[in-house]
C-alpha cells in the first residue's frame, strides 16, 4: 500500500458568505508526511472535511486516489480523519471502540493499537468522555496510526497532549509510516516540533494556498547567516530579513531569497550559512498587516 493521492484544482468552499477555501489547487503526493501548516482559521479543517466526504465542496474537483470522495463509500473507506475531539465512540470502553473499528477498517491493527494504548498508558476499559482532553488526544492518535487508512487525516490531533506525549506520538507515526507506507496528511501549528516528519508541506492562509512544495525546497527559499554581528548586517543589506537573533556580538539573520555567489561571499566575510526553518518560512509567509493578504512566495523565491 503506498497510500492514495489527491489532487484539487479551483476547491472552493462556503459556509454561508464565508469562504473558508478560495479556488485552491495542489496534489498531495501518495505515500508521503505531509505537512498542512495555516493559522487560525485558515480553511484547514474545512479542507480535510471535503477530502473525508464530511463535507461537500461548493466548487471545484477534489479527486482521492483518482475519484470524486463525495458519498464514494471505497475513497470514505480508505480515509481516516482524525480530529482534536477524538472522532470515536465517547460513551463506548476504549477496547470496544478498537472491536468497532476492527470490524469496519480493512487495515486495522489492533496489537499496534494495544502497543501504543500501553505507550500512552490508556486504559482500554475506560471510556473516552471520562478521560482528560490529553488521553482522548491520545486516544485519537492511537486510533489515526493504528487504523492505518491509505489516506490518513490527522487534524490537529496531537494539541490537547503533553510534550512527553507528543514526542511519542511524533516517535510511533514516523515508525508506524516507515514500516507501512501511507499517505498521512498533519495539521499543526506546532511547526518547529513536527518538521522534521514532513517531507512535503502545503501552506494556507485566508483560503488560499501561500507554498505548496517538498520540504527541502521551500527550506531553500531562504537562509540564516551567523557569524560576527558586522558582518551579517553588511550580508543581508538589501535582503528581507524575517527574523534576528543577537547573542554577544555574534548575530544571526533570516533572510529570505538566495543569490548564487551566497556561498562565496559567506566565506570571504566568515559567516556561516544554514536552512531556513519551516517556522520562519511560515511566519514570513503568514505574517501581514492586520486585513491585508499575506504575500504568496514570489517565482524567484518559490522555484
Ligand atoms: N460550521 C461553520 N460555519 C460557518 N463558518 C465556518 C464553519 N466552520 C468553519 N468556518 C469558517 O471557515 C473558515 C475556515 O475555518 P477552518 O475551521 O477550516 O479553519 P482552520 O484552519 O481549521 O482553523 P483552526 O486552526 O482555528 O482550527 C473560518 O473563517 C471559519 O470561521
Amino acid at each position: 500500500m503506498t497510500g492514495f493521492a489527491v489532487e484539487v484544482r479551483d476547491l472552493t468552499a462556503r459556509y454561508g458568505s464565508t469562504t473558508a477555501l478560495d479556488a485552491v489547487s495542489f496534489e498531495i503526493r501518495p505515500g508521503a508526511i505531509t505537512g498542512l501548516l495555516g493559522r487560525n482559521g485558515s480553511g484547514k479543517t474545512t479542507f480535510l472535511s471535503v477530502l473525508a466526504a464530511f463535507r461537500r465542496r461548493t466548487g471545484g474537483t477534489v479527486l482521492v486516489d483518482g475519484e470524486d470522495p463525495w458519498e464514494n463509500p471505497r475513497t470514505m473507506g480508505g480515509t481516516c480523519l482524525v480530529r482534536e475531539s477524538g472522532d470515536v465512540v465517547l460513551d463506548e470502553a476504549i477496547k470496544e471502540n478498537l472491536s468497532f473499528l476492527a470490524d469496519r477498517r480493512p487495515h486495522f491493527d489492533r496489537t499496534a493499537a494495544e502497543a501504543l494504548l500501553d505507550r500512552f498508558e490508556l486504559d482500554p476499559d475506560k471510556r473516552p468522555d471520562r478521560m482528560s482532553r490529553g488521553q482522548r488526544s491520545a486516544f485519537g492518535v492511537v486510533v489515526g496510526i493504528a487504523t492505518r487508512a491509505p489516506l490518513t487525516l490527522l487534524d490537529e490531533v496531537h494539541l490537547g497532549m503533553d510534550a512527553p506525549a507528543r514526542y511519542a506520538f511524533y516517535d510511533a507515526l514516523l515508525a508506524d509510516w516507515i514500516e507501512h507506507p501511507r499517505t498521512i496528511v498533519l495539521s499543526s501549528h506546532l511547526i518547529g516540533e513536527v518538521e522534521r516528519l514532513l517531507e512535503d508541506v502545503v501552506v494556507i492562509d485566508k483560503g488560499r494556498v501561500l507554498a505548496a512544495d517538498d520540504a527541502t525546497t521551500l527550506r531553500e527559499q531562504g537562509l540564516t547567516v551567523t557569524g560576527p554581528a558586522d558582518a551579517v548586517d553588511a550580508f543581508v543589506v538589501g535582503r528581507r530579513v524575517v527574523a534576528r537573533q543577537v547573542l554577544g556580538r555574534t548575530a544571526q539573520a533570516t533572510v529570505i531569497g538566495t543569490a548564487s555567489d551566497d556561498a562565496q561571499r559567506a566565506r570571504a566575510a566568515g559567516l556561516e550559512l544554514g536552512a531556513v526553518g519551516l517556522q520562519d518560512l511560515f511566519v514570513h509567509l503568514t505574517d501581514r498587516a492586520a486585513g491585508e493578504p499575506a504575500d504568496a512566495l514570489t517565482p524567484q523565491e518559490s522555484r
